[in-house]
């Protein structure tokens, strides 16, 4: 239970949404049980007073009251039904942006090396069933099981009134049974086969995609039918694991209306005896039976969300992992940034988690508004050093900077409009001045022709556009964020020699008292420079 805190604590932030959300649910179970009930007494009375008239005796029957609690009922049903469903679907709804936001947020930050640990198809899992399970922890599980227990408890009271004690004790002990059939019960035995399963439906996910990605060469090999058999087994074994969790839940379930079953009979058994000794009447006595018959709608969601409780816990521990794989990197012996200088790094040692160091004792100061290029061969560690000039990977050592915009190596653009691309560099910057770092990087005219312009679609990582065209939007992006250090890794990749020399010269205004630090392979793929620094190995 403690990796599903902290996603609890997120689904608390909004408390006000969440008792509101309970009190629609709760509305609409106890209008379905006052509904059930007073449908119950109302025939009741009805039969008896029918009786009497057929036996000769005057009786006379109030039809207007309870038809009007009848229909009041059946419509607050319906009407609370409808609101509560609206309500917390659009609750949910929000509660997935805030899980995404979080999970994001801990995700941006993950180190080079995490992010290869996984393969595609695991962070599709991740983001699409793992989020999935945690944000709709609220409707599935905390709200059903919080007011089965309440509704339990008032249909308890209400025994206690119309009855006896004895009656409100033994009912309430029957349904405490069946509430803890319906939800620890059910969790303790499944979920070591519930939290597998998510395991297996992972694996089963990752090994499809592969067999997809590899096709080509499993048909070249004459291996597709053998792979695919192979993938066949796996499915059989997720999904016959699958049908013995669902009967668990199944028998958990049935074991728990039975029990309100039988004490809605045994209430109707202590009922005739109190109506036999006058002190019920016998409408008043049909009352709670129906009520306990009304109760097990509150129960029926109970063992499904506890069945799957145990995938749901097993989901938040692979995010929580990620997560904390992705603290930002810990800058061991952090300083003070002294006045004028924009970035410091004392003895620091760079390397990925599980390799030998790519740079030892390296020290370097960058004054503020200094220009610095470093020049590197192809492996020799700039985008290692520029991943931690950014933070991505930790600076083992005494590191400080100035807060920091990075251009990565690998140019990063989303499946979304050009404007929303550059509204990330600069979330509050006018169309004005989109246009005007687009007239910079040479793109202006050529979305100025596109017919949605700003509102152009780019395409899946920015597959509509050229290589270059990619980079300098993304360049772009990063020349509207006001942070005032801007670290470049291969700022040019993918222009040409007249276009690069032009977008450079225009940068130096563009960066104008800011701290630049541009890694390249050679000096005539950076902006202009005050100092040049070579690395070698
Ligand atoms: N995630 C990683 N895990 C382990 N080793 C890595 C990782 N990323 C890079 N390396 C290794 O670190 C060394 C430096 O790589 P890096 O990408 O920093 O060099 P680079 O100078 O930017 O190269 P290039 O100019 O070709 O992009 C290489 O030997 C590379 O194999």
């Amino acid at each position: 239970m403690r990796e599903l805190k902290p996603w609890l604590d997120l689904i608390c932030k909004r408390p006000g949404r969440l008792v509101m959300g309970g009190f629609l649910i709760l509305a609409t179970l106890l209008s379905g049980i006052a509904l059930l009930a007073i449908s119950g007494w109302f025939i009741t009375e009805t039969a008896l007073v029918g009786l009497l008239l057929a036996a000769g005796v005057a009786a006379t029957i109030n039809l207007y009251v309870p038809g009007g609690a009848i229909r009041l009922f059946a419509v607050s049903r319906t009407v609370f039904r409808y609101l509560e469903r609206v309500y917390n679907h659009d609750t949910v709804l929000r509660l997935l942006t805030d899980i995404r936001v979080a999970l994001f947020r801990g995700l941006s930050l993950a180190s080079r090396s995490h992010r290869s640990e996984l393969t595609g198809a695991q962070w599709l899992s991740r983001l699409t069933s793992d989020v999935d399970s945690l944000d709709t922890l609220y409707l599935r599980l905390i709200a059903p099981t919080a007011l089965a227990a309440l509704v339990s408890v008032l249909v308890v009271m209400l025994a206690a009134v119309l009855f006896d004690l004895q009656t409100a004790m033994l009912v309430g002990l029957v349904l405490l049974v069946a509430f803890l059939i319906a939800t620890i019960g059910v969790y303790l035995r499944t979920r070591h086969l519930s939290a597998g399963q998510s395991d297996r439906q992972e694996a089963l996910r990752t090994a499809v995609v592969e067999h997809i990605e590899g096709f080509a060469e499993l048909t070249a090999a004459g291996r597709t039918g053998k792979h695919a058999a192979g993938l066949m087994r796996q499915a059989h074994q997720v999904t016959s694991e699958q049908a013995k969790a669902d009967a668990r839940i199944g028998w958990h379930l049935a074991g728990a209306h039975l029990l309100i079953n039988l004490s809605a009979v045994f209430a109707l058994w202590a009922g005739f005896a109190l109506y036999q000794a006058g002190t019920l009447s016998g409408p008043v006595l049909v009352l709670l039976p129906i009520a306990l018959l009304g109760l097990a709608e509150a129960y029926t969601m109970l063992p499904d969300a506890f069945g799957k409780l145990g995938a749901t816990v097993a989901s938040a521990t692979r995010l929580n992992r990620d997560c904390r794989a992705s603290q930002p990197a810990v800058h061991s012996g952090a300083v003070d940034l002294p006045a004028d200088t924009a970035l410091l790094a004392e003895n620091i040692t760079v390397k990925h988690a599980g390799y030998a160091p790519l740079f030892k004792h390296f020290e370097l100061e960058v004054q503020a508004g200094e220009r610095l290029g470093i020049l590197g061969h192809s492996g020799s560690g700039k985008s290692s050093l520029a991943d931690t000039f950014a933070g991505v990977l930790p600076a083992h050592g005494t590191f400080a900077c100035q807060e920091r915009v990075y251009l990565t190596q690998k140019t990063v653009l989303f499946e979304d409009t050009l404007r929303a691309n550059l509204l990330l560099g600069s979330p509050a910057a006018s169309d004005t001045d989109l246009w005007s770092i687009l007239e910079q990087v040479e793109l202006a005219e050529r979305f100025a022709s596109e017919p949605d312009q700003l509102d152009t679609w780019l395409g899946s990582a920015g597959s509509r556009l050229s290589g270059g065209e990619a980079r300098r939007v993304a360049l772009a992006r990063v020349l509207l964020n006001p942070a005032p250090l801007v670290v470049l890794d291969e700022p040019f990749t993918g222009l040409d020699a007249e276009t690069r020399a032009r977008i450079a010269k225009r940068m130096d205004g563009l960066l104008d008292g800011k701290t630049v630090i541009s890694l390249a392979h050679g000096p005539d793929a950076l902006p202009g420079t005050d100092r040049v620094i070579y690395l070698s190995r």
